[in-house]
């Protein structure tokens, strides 16, 4: 099935039911792991809503839930892109955190994220992303430890991911259409 979004056309990659299951089996994982301890889910916004709203469904432990957003400007020319985390409203000090993403890409977010976190010494830190494009990641996240889905280098949406803002609402992952190259 095909659909449009904005001036981009997408064709269906991974329909709910399947988010629902790989979701169901992360959460299994997560009680277990995480069994007698008191985690703290953060979920990295705007794309994370909805896998963490789901996620947290399948949690039985006892657990807290907060977000952040990542901004992005450009630095002066020595340090080029900045990222940095805003809206941290929880002391993360010897916390068991679980950071909650939509996609892992370039993995250059995740990688600033990471180094910004552990500077505020929680007890242990790992990753938790519905999509990672292993053939785009120009960092290794070690703590990656909870994948839904490993995806190929498409430009998706849908599930929390958008194209342009849009698309954000789709119950379903999409991925965009090749178009031919005009010669
Ligand atoms: O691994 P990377 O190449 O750094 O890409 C991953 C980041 O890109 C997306 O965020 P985006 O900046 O699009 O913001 P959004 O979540 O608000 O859509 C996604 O949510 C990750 O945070
Ligand atoms: N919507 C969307 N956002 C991204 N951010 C990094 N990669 C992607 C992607 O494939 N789709």
């Amino acid at each position: 099935m095909k659909i449009q979004v904005d001036d981009k056309e997408f064709e269906l990659m991974i329909e709910y039911e399947q988010i629902k299951k790989r979701i169901r089996l992360i959460g299994i994982q997560l009680n277990v792991d995480y069994e007698g301890r008191v985690p703290v889910f953060i979920g990295v916004l705007n794309g994370s809503f909805l896998f963490l709203a789901d996620l947290m469904k399948e949690i039985e432990i006892a657990s807290e839930v907060t977000f952040i957003k990542v901004s992005s400007y450009e630095g002066d020319s020595s340090t080029g892109r900045v990222k940095k985390v805003i809206g941290l409203e929880l002391d993360l000090r010897k916390r068991d955190v679980i950071i909650v993403e939509d996609i892992v890409d370039t993995g250059i977010t995740m990688d600033h994220l990471l180094t910004e976190l552990k500077q505020l010494e929680p007890a242990s830190i790992a990753v938790c992303s519905l999509l990672v494009k292993p053939q785009s990641m120009q960092h290794e996240i070690e703590e990656l430890d909870y994948v839904a889905f490993e995806i190929p280098n498409d430009f998706v949406v849908g599930y929390g991911l958008d194209y342009n803002g849009l698309g954000r609402n789709l119950k379903d992952i999409y991925r965009a259409v090749a178009v031919p190259s005009e010669t």
